[in-house]
């Protein structure tokens, strides 16, 4: 007994010696980091949201967990649209210093090893404690997203077209005389996985309702967590975070039952040089990449498969929340009704002129579905801060106009702000579905679609900032567009939909902003 005693005392102390150490050295780093160049060059800089009272920077630091936004709209006002930057609080990690729009060119004209946006990415989803570090943010699944995925997106259209009307009829299961009242953020989530799943890795995978679920669950799972780890104090992450992932990982291996037999049949054909024997999509590319790689590290199936639940996890929560936006904006306009005749006359005519088939040169014509989930982008930003960059050069970055930031400065540009800018878009506090469709909704003596340039969703600008912008803009809106164009076409052709009351506000947690994932719609079979 006194031995066990002992050893029980003995291990306390250690503990408690530990988390001594520990705080001690959190105060220390805490005092280093107060004086460090970064923290003298933030303390001179404007900030917004700290008010004249006790525990100031504390107060407004806690106040950005929900009320990033309105800190954003204050700076932009006071100093974004004097050309000044700002500085913006943020609750348990790094204060942000955002630019004016005017900076953004300048900014992104920089090497990635003087402006850094990988590592911001990386402590945004905490992979430090959640894991993959090794694929987060690089490697062959990206390469394949940039290279074959954008320039091979004709060769999906019917296939991406096939799975969401399959996903539909499960999930929007609704008849021509009642209302099906449906939760808008599931039930996207599940349609748009299963058609992205089509083009990442054939129908075998899409259709398997545990793979898609483990691959959303793991990702959700993983985006909850890291949120939580980001709120922590450093000191207790070490403590806190291993516990928090272990259920998820649960997901991710379940993943990997499922997928690992698929991933070592494909391995086989194309190692046999069976090129034929393979599927088009985007499992095929990422083996023969990393076969091309010469790294047999590369052909591990696990982490063949992790590359997979990577895709999903940049894919398809952004699509979804961005569509179930799209439809809350559109079907709570109190224009709404001239808008979806609008655009069911557009994809009826559309779809005739291209024989009745959506392929991709039919999306490309569906100018008034493009400009709708674009304005849907602009009116509720998914990102209140975007364009995350890190300054990792040594002696910091100018920006001119005296514009100097010191290595280890945050940087962000206002995006809410910028979209609901007058000086970009007149009545910026209304969605306006058609927005940017009238330049281009005309037609010339020859019948074509006038192209105005930088006016579809793709394209982004200083004043289009939703997929960030310059050469680390998303390489996967080519493919999100046309599936949520491909999406919104079908919802508009095949059913009313009409929302139980008004809008639901999105819920603001730091700088994104997402749909209630209570969010009703009522769906209707259209008669
Ligand atoms: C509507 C849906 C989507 C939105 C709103 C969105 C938004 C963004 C934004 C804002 C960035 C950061 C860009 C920057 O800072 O300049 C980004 C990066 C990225 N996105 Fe998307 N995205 C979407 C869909 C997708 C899809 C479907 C894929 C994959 C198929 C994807 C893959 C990526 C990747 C790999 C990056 C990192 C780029 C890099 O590191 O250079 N995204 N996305």
């Amino acid at each position: 007994m006194d031995f066990l005693s002992n050893t029980h005392l003995s291990t306390g102390s250690v503990l408690g010696i530990c988390a001594g150490l520990y705080i001690t050295y959190s105060i220390l780093s805490a005092l280093l980091a107060a004086l460090s160049n970064q923290s003298r060059y933030l303390r001179s800089q404007p900030w917004v949201g700290i008010k004249a009272n006790w525990f100031a920077k504390f107060r407004s630091s806690l106040a950005s967990i929900t009320g990033t936004r309105d800190f954003v709209f204050e700076g932009y006002q006071n100093f974004s649209k004097n050309n000044k930057i700002f500085a913006l609080p943020s609750f348990a990690s790094k204060s942000w210093v955002m630019i004016p729009p005017t900076k953004i060119r300048e900014l992104l004209a920089k090497p990635d090893h003087e402006v850094d946006l990988r590592g911001v990415l990386k402590e945004l989803i905490a992979s430090y404690w959640t894991g993959d570090e090794d694929i987060a943010g690089s490697g062959i699944h990206l390469d394949v997203i940039r290279h074959q995925l954008t320039r091979k997106l004709e060769l999906f259209t019917a296939d991406i077209h096939t799975e969401l009307e399959q996903g539909f009829n499960e999930q929007w299961n609704a008849t021509k005389d009642e209302w099906l009242t449906v939760t808008a953020l599931e039930s996207s989530m599940m349609i748009v996985s299963r058609a992205a799943n089509r083009v990442f890795s054939g129908v075998e995978l899409c259709r398997n309702e545990e793979y898609l679920d483990r691959t959303r669950m793991y990702s959700s799972g993983l985006f909850a967590i890291a949120g939580l780890i980001n709120l922590m104090p450093l000191w207790l992450r070490p403590i806190l975070a291993p516990p928090m992932v272990i259920w998820n990982r649960r997901h991710q291996t379940v993943c990997k039952k499922t997928a690992v037999p698929e991933i070592e049949r494909r391995l086989k054909v194309i190692q046999s040089g069976d090129a034929k024997g393979a599927e088009t999509d985007a499992l095929t590319w990422i083996i023969e990449n990393a076969i091309n790689s010469r790294d047999p590290a590369e052909l591990n199936p696990d982490k063949i498969c992790r590359r997979l639940v990577r895709l999903n996890m940049v894919a398809i929560h952004t699509t979804s929340i961005t569509i179930t936006n799209v439809l809350l904006d559109l079907y709570s306009s109190p224009r709404a009704e001239d808008f979806v005749e609008g655009l069911r006359e557009e994809c009826s005519r559309v779809l005739a002129e291209h024989g009745g088939k959506w392929t991709k040169a039919a999306v490309n014509d569906l100018v008034r579905i493009d400009s709708t989930i674009k304005e849907s982008m602009r009116y509720s930003s998914l990102a209140i801060v975007g364009i995350m960059r890190e300054v990792v050069k040594e002696d910091g970055i100018d920006l001119g106009n005296g514009i100097h930031l010191p290595k280890g400065v945050r940087i962000g540009a206002p995006n809410v702000a910028i979209h609901r800018d007058p000086t970009y878009y007149p009545n910026p506090d209304e969605f306006d579905a058609f927005r940017f469709a009238k330049a281009r909704d005309s037609l010339d003596e020859k019948g074509q679609v006038l192209e105005k340039r930088g006016q579809n969703i793709v394209t982004t600008g200083e004043d289009f900032v939703a997929f960030g912008h310059g050469r680390h803009a998303c390489p996967g809106r080519f493919f999100a567009s046309q599936e949520m164009k491909l999406m919104l076409a079908y919802i508009v052709m095949n059913y009313d939909v009409k929302l139980p009351g008004p809008r639901p506000r999105n819920m603001d947690i730091k700088i994104n902003s997402v749909p209630p994932p209570k969010a009703q719609l009522m769906v209707r079979r259209r008669q």
